[in-house]
């Protein structure tokens, strides 16, 4: 097994004294190559600090990650960016995309803004995967929510990255809609080899990941392989989330 991403003895404290929030308390997670990983547990457990942190989007207090085997920690703000820019990709609730350009500046963003060249064969094929060839010169604007929430996940795509968050990616989506985005990961996953790192407060959602990691109050208090919707709220049921 590769790891995409691996955390040791993570933790991430906001404040400092009696206002002290330990969000993380020492998590350790191997988030193997190609695989579709669903973060879940209560409102306030730590989903969206672990996401950040293992993205690199924030600093942990304590303990170390390594994405491909490249060490995060102590890396200066600069070599941060660089890192989120070309070796991970993003995909937001609120999509995130820039009202004013279209899908196809919108796509090839992250690359433009590296001065990288925009390799057509990807953009193409990238466009193809996501369903949204005839859309090219769309606006936003000019798109249901499932077909921006798309072109977000073409964006993340497009540099060729090791891994994609996604931080509650079908939050803003109708039942239906949300389920035609979550069998796009889980393309992305199973005919690309992406690897995808998904926090969702969604059960159903969950059940398109090959393993979902439950966070109770800064920890990683269990986790499931082949997990199904029902399984999922069972077990969120027992830690409480719903209570
Ligand atoms: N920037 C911050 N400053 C202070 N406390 C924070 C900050 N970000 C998060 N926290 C606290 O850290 C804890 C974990 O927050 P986090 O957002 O990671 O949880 P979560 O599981 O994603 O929650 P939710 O499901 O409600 O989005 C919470 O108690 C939260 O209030």
């Amino acid at each position: 097994m590769t790891e995409a991403v691996r955390l040791d003895a993570v933790s991430k404290v906001y404040g400092k004294g009696q206002g002290a929030v330990a969000a993380l308390r020492e998590v350790s997670a191997v988030i193997p190559r190609g695989s579709f990983i669903a973060v879940m547990g209560p409102s306030g457990s730590g989903k969206s600090t672990f996401l950040h942190c293992a993205a690199g989007l924030d600093v942990p207090s304590s303990g170390s990650v390594r994405l491909g085997g490249t060490e995060l920690t102590g890396m200066g703000e600069t070599e941060l960016t660089e890192l989120r820019r070309q070796r991970v990709g993003f995909v937001f609730q609120a999509f995130n995309l820039v009202a004013a350009l279209d899908v196809v500046e919108n796509v090839t963003l992250p690359l433009r803004l590296s001065g990288a060249r925009v390799p057509r064969g990807r953009l193409e094929d990238i466009l193809r995967r996501v369903g949204l060839e005839g859309r090219a010169g769309h606006r936003p604007a000019q798109l249901s929510g499932g077909q921006q929430q798309r072109v977000a996940i073409a964006r993340a795509l497009i540099t060729g990255p090791e891994v994609v968050f996604g931080d509650e990616p079908t939050g803003a989506l109708d039942t239906m809609t949300a389920r035609d985005v979550l069998r796009l990961l889980r393309e992305v996953v199973d005919g690309l080899g992406q690897t995808v790192v998904m926090v969702t407060h969604d059960p159903l959602a969950a059940s398109y990941a090959d393993t979902v990691l439950f966070l109770a109050d800064g920890r990683i208090v269990d986790s499931m392989s082949g997990p199904t919707a029902e399984k999922v709220a069972e077990r969120m049921t027992r830690l409480g989330a719903w209570t």
